[in-house]
């Protein structure tokens, strides 16, 4: 049996007119992301631990921002495709651990939703996947609203 571990962190801007989406979820809010793709910066984040995980560098590299093919793109398909690459290698996830920071909208009542939404993508049980929300009491980007950030953390096992 062999493990591997990997990390993942993606920022977007929030500006106003734009969808906000997290965890694959439309989540109703006065701003959303600015980004090539939807902007979900929670998958992006998850995207890239799985890579990180089996050193296939990050979605920028397989999935490019300046590639028209990815313009508006819905990142539940980057997660697919992402998870393919990874489980190609021989991989099973083990779990996947979350975290975004974001001052507003208050975003537990759509955590059950983002966690069945992305183990549906990804093919794993719910249990599987932990996605949490921090505040940043009003410091920083997010804390200003000007952005949003996710944080994830995978584990992987080869049997
Ligand atoms: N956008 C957010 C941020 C936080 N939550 C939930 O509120 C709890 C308290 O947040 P603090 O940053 O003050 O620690 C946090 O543990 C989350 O459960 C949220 O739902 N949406
Ligand atoms: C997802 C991609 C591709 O559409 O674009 P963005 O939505 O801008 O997201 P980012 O997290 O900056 O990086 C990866 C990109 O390749």
């Amino acid at each position: 049996m062999s493990f591997r571990i990997g990390q993942g962190f993606d920022v977007h801007r929030l500006a106003e007119g734009e969808s906000l989406w997290l965890g694959g979820v439309l989540i109703p809010h006065n701003k959303g992301t600015v980004a090539h793709s939807d902007g979900d910066v929670l998958i992006h984040a998850i995207c890239d631990a799985l890579l990180g995980a089996v050193n296939l560098g990050d979605i920028g590299v397989h999935f490019p921002d300046n590639s028209p093919e990815f313009k508006n793109i819905d990142s539940k398909i980057l997660l697919k495709k992402s998870w393919q690459l990874v489980k190609q290698k021989g991989f099973e996830i083990v779990n996947i651990d979350s975290t975004i920071s974001a001052q507003q909208p208050k975003l537990k009542p759509y955590i059950p939703d983002m966690v069945s939404t992305m183990a549906k993508v990804a093919g794993i049980e719910p249990a599987q996947i932990s996605v949490k929300a921090t505040t940043t009491e009003n410091l920083g980007f997010e804390g200003r609203e000007e952005g949003i950030s996710a944080l994830a953390v995978v584990l992987l096992q080869k049997k």
